[in-house]
Order: structure tokens, then sequence, then C-alpha cells
């Protein structure tokens, strides 16, 4: 095939704040090797942490960041367009495009930028992947009863996340039970029953066969061609009988390529997802640092904190937090900036935080 016939694939990888997009695209980048791959990037805020975190990655990948809100299309101003635009002049130079969206973002901005007339001879669709957190998923914190409103407002991002996915990867599941796996592809099969695949992902791994190259949007769909998924253990037997899981897929597409046209309005951001951005100018106490952070996490309506701060043990850390759940790891050489965090929430108040922060930690934040 001529490259002017051959479009190249593009894999968009979505799913909620801190699921574990970027952990996933890491190690997917880490362990593919017979492909040439370009990632696009795009963080909700101003500061891009995912970057410097997936930039130490292997040769044959090319990184192109592009934070600073959500992935839209039109304007003159549209930075993820104009990454497309550079992609397209030199796409001999890579296999396969993956773009990872906003953990507040919904795939369909992508996936009609694709389909447009300047798009739509250079690349194709490859698949839609939504990378779910299970335990949180297990927990209810994505349920549109929820009493708090930054619950309900995320079980409606999540949904719409859901919605336009061809496969939903279960993630985070290294300590869950059969049953409770059974549970979370339920309930993925009860809110999205348009998935098509349901992959679990444990320790955020994917088989890269099992996530690129899928041509899930291609006239004859790879869901009949190829078996996608699997689970060990007693889960083995649904998720590996790929007659119920083409019972559960789309014959064809239309209803997804119908439904893009009819859904734009999800592409509305909720005004009421903010991020800040706080730095310190002092060496930190992680251990009292990480405490303050879940205290806070606890508090506030933030879902979520993410940057690199300078130890007062001379280590540059890595601090990620989903919820209240805290990490912190050694940060990668290329994250020299002084310390920084980003908070997201619904509604929260920057001062609030700052005072927190202020009032737990001797360092100054601001
Ligand atoms: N236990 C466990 N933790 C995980 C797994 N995958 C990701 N994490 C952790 O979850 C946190 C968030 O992971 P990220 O990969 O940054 O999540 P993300 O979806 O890219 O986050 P945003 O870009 O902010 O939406 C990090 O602390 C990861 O180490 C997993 O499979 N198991």
């Amino acid at each position: 095939m001529t490259l002017s016939t051959f479009k190249t694939p593009v894999t968009i990888v979505s799913g909620f704040l801190g699921g574990g997009k970027t952990t996933l695209l890491g190690n997917l980048l880490n362990q593919t090797h017979d492909r040439t791959l370009a990632l696009i990037v795009n963080e909700f805020g101003e500061v891009s942490i995912d970057g410097p975190l997936l930039e130490t990655r292997e040769d044959g990948v090319e990184l192109h960041d592009v934070h600073g809100g959500l992935l839209a299309y039109g304007g003159e101003g549209d930075a993820f367009r104009r990454t497309l635009h550079a992609l397209k002049d030199r796409r001999h130079t890579f296999d396969h495009v993956l773009i990872e969206t906003s953990g507040l973002a919904v795939p369909t901005a992508v996936m009609v930028t694709l389909e447009e007339p300047e798009f739509s001879s250079d690349f194709a669709l490859d698949a839609t992947l939504v990378v779910v957190d299970t335990p949180l998923l297990l927990a209810g914190a994505f349920s549109a009863e929820a009493a708090e409103e930054a619950a309900r407002s995320a079980a409606r991002v999540f949904g719409a996340q859901l919605e336009y996915a061809d496969v939903a990867v279960l993630n985070k599941i290294d300590s869950l039970t059969d049953a409770d796996l059974l549970q979370a592809e339920a309930d993925v099969r009860h809110r999205a029953p348009r998935v098509r695949f349901i992959e679990l992902a444990y320790g955020a791994r994917l088989d890269t066969q099992l996530t690129l190259g899928l041509n899930l949007h291609g006239r004859r769909s790879a869901a009949h061609q190829a078996p996608v998924s699997g689970a060990p253990g007693t889960l083995a037997q649904p998720l590996h009988d790929h007659s119920a899981l083409d019972g559960h897929a789309h014959g064809d597409l239309d209803a997804h390529v119908h439904s893009l046209s009819t859904h734009q309005h999800f592409h509305e951001h909720d005004p009421g997802w903010q991020s800040f951005r706080l730095t310190s100018d002092d060496a930190q106490n992680v251990p009292e640092l990480v405490r303050t952070v879940q205290n806070v996490a606890r508090v506030f309506p933030v879902l979520r904190v993410k940057g690199f701060v300078q130890g007062e043990d001379g280590g540059r850390h890595a601090v990620q937090a989903v919820r209240s759940r805290v990490e912190v790891h050694p940060a990668p050489v290329n994250a020299d900036a002084a310390n920084e965090l980003i908070f997201i929430g619904y509604h929260v108040s920057r001062k609030k935080v700052t005072e927190a922060l202020q009032r737990a930690l001797p360092q100054r934040w601001a």
C-alpha cells in the first residue's frame, strides 16, 4: 500500500482523572518495539506533569505535549489541530499515533477532528480506549445519585467517556477478587452497552497486540477477526468467551458515528472543574506533605493532585494523588522545575487549600 492510500492509525486513550492513562501509556511505550509511535498528551491545567513522566521513555517515541485545557476542535488557537497538522506533514516517520486525552475530556472532540476532510485521508481511528479506575468504580465514586456535586459531575464525564469507547480497560485491579472484576464488568456493560471489549490491565499493563492495530473502525471490524481481552482465574470464562463479547459488540459503527454528530454538547466543559498550581521554594518533608495532601483531598473537593517536589532527603519526587490515595515515586531527571503541585477539583477554593497547606506545613506554599 502506498503512503497516499494508507491511513496512519490513531488510538485514543481516554478515562477519568487519575485512572492510570499515563501509567498505562508509559508501560505500552516501553514494551512496544515493533513500531514507532507518536504520542499526543493533553492535560487539564496549564502545567504539564505527564509530559516529563513520559519523556524518559525509550527511543522510537515522539511526544507532543498539548496541555492547557481540553482538546477541542475549531478555532485558530487550537493546539491539538496544529499538532495533528505537524504530524500529518511527516507521518512517514511513525507508524501509529496515540492520543491521551485529559481526564475531564470526552474523546468525541478528537474523533470528530479525525473525521474532518483535512485529516480523514491521512489518519484513521483505530480504537478508543477508556481506562477505568476499577476500585473507585466499585466504591461508587461515579454514581449519578451521589450526594456530592463533584461525584455527580465525575459520573457524567465518566459516563460520556464510556459511551464513546470501543474498549474499556479495567485498571488498578491487582488486589481485586474475581467477584470484584465480574461486578466491575457488569457495571461497565450496564453503563455502556456499546463498549465492544473489556480488557484487564494488571499493573496498568496491556499487551501491545491487544491494544494497537485493533482496526475497530475499519470497514471490516477486527472484532470478528481477532480475539481481544482476557483474564486469568475463574473470570477467564466470561471474558475469554469472545462470542459473548461479540454479543455485546456492534456489528458496525453507524450508531457511534451517528451519535458523534448528535452529542456534541458533551464537549462542553463543566466550568465547575478547576485546576491551580501551587509552588514552594523550600525542600519538603515528604511524609508530612503526603499526610497533608491526603487531608486536603478528604476535606476539599480535590480529586487529583500531581507534581514534583524536592525532598529534605535530597531526592526529587513525583507526587501523585487520586482522591486521598497519595503515591510518591522517584522523579524523572528531566522534571527539574521547582516544587510544584497541580490541584484539580470541583468548585475548589485555591485560597482555602493554600491556607490548609500553610497551617499544616512549615514550608511555604503559594
Ligand atoms: N495500584 C495501582 N496504581 C496505579 C495503576 N495504574 C496507575 N496507578 C496509579 O494511579 C495514579 C494515577 O495514574 P496516572 O497514570 O497518572 O493517571 P492518569 O489517568 O494519567 O491521570 P490524569 O492524567 O491526571 O487524568 C498514579 O499514582 C499511578 O501510580 C495500577 O494499575 N495499580
